[in-house]
């Protein structure tokens, strides 16, 4: 009955619409439309339709809480309601410390641009937080060093950053500077969605700006001139899709002052693959790397060919992990923290 079901329209493609989603189409969806949520309020959602303007969707009951930006829905055109949320090809969440359930960061990303500067934020481990992150979340990962106009020795970091993971891309930039856009734009371009994550005051609000093309009175506010509430926070807390001139789709999240990793045991083998594939080789299957006899990892470690800080954040981030991740079976429920995965 719509046609973009059949054969999606250039601007579905264009807004990131692909066989993936395609597929989840179903006999009994005909008529209703695929839209994608543009903007999440605490009761309503926002969402892009291909035609370039943004619409308000009705809710079927339910906060939208379920809902992230970035997501794809089907909606009755007559009403506007949102009938279904379409399964998700990525994922990014976090669990802050306070809240149970993981909080939706945005949904469908495909490539996770890990924003840090080379200045005071420039930190190995945090970096790795965000890897695990974008990982888990099955995005790919590419780090931005800003402010290179402030330091003098820029492309030392680049190695650092690089050897973080197996084919990390670095990319160094001045965000301020008019040809930021193009150092990203190997990552941008039609249908492609990407995410700004990093501390605050990294430069991702400056990105945005530069990367969505926008007239300054549409801009959004970078911290020299923001307002900050009475706890000193940033008021500029909701996230939202940004068309990239150009081509492509940019959403920015709010600077996260400490990014708690739980939830990303698939993510952290990736980013820590040369630990990973050592472990099979230890002697006993449970082995922590500590100090047991036969460690491959330990022994990687007297020979060279890793280096002990490298392990001790893997160690580090392991743990993390597995305190800040509920069971999701067994006898316990949520009550206590995973037994070590059986690696081999
Ligand atoms: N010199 C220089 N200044 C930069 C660069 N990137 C950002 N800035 C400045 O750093 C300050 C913070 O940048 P923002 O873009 O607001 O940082 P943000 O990451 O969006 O911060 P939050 O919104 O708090 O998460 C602003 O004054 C920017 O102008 C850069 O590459 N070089
Ligand atoms: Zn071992």
């Amino acid at each position: 009955m719509t046609p973009a079901f059949q054969m999606p329209s250039a601007a579905l493609a264009s807004l990131g619409w692909s066989p993936f989603f395609a597929e989840q189409i179903e006999p009994a969806d005909a008529g209703l439309v695929p839209v994608r949520i543009a903007v999440v309020h605490r009761s309503r959602l926002m969402a892009e339709t291909g035609s370039g303007a943004q619409i308000r969707l009705g809710l079927q009951g339910g906060g939208t809480m379920d809902f992230a930006v970035g997501d794809w829905v089907l909606m009755d055109p007559e009403t506007r309601m949102t009938v279904r949320r379409l399964d998700r090809r990525t994922v990014l969440r976090r669990r802050t410390e306070s809240a149970h359930i993981p909080q939706l960061i945005a949904a469908n990303v495909d490539t996770l641009f890990i924003v840090t500067s080379c200045n005071e934020d420039f930190n190995l481990a945090r970096l790795e937080r965000y890897l695990a992150l974008a990982n888990e979340a099955g995005a790919n990962p590419v780090a931005v060093l800003t402010k290179i106009d402030q330091v003098a020795d820029a492309e030392t970091y680049r190695a650092e950053v690089a050897a973080l993971q197996r084919g990390l891309a670095v990319v160094l930039l001045n965000a301020k500077a008019p040809d930021a856009a193009l150092a990203l734009a190997p990552w941008c371009g039609p249908g492609q969605t990407v995410a700004l994550v990093g501390s605050s005051g990294v430069g991702k609000s400056t990105l945005l700006n530069t990367l969505a093309d926008k007239a300054p009175d549409q801009a959004q506010p970078t911290g020299g001139i923001r307002e900050h509430d009475a706890k000193g926070r940033h008021t500029t807390t909701a996230r939202s899709l940004h068309a990239i001139a150009g081509g492509g789709w940019v959403i920015d999240t709010p600077g996260m002052r400490t990014l708690h990793v739980s939830d990303v045991a698939a993510g952290l083998d990736v980013l820590f693959a040369e630990i990973t594939e050592l472990a099979p080789a230890c002697r006993f299957r449970d082995c922590t790397h500590a100090h047991e006899p036969g460690c491959a990892v330990q022994a990687a470690v007297a020979a060279g060919t890793l280096s002990a800080e490298r392990l001790e954040r893997w160690r580090k981030l392991d743990a993390e992990n597995r305190a800040n991740t509920p069971v999701q079976t067994g006898p316990r429920g949520n009550k206590s923290a995973p037994q070590r995965s059986k690696r081999r």
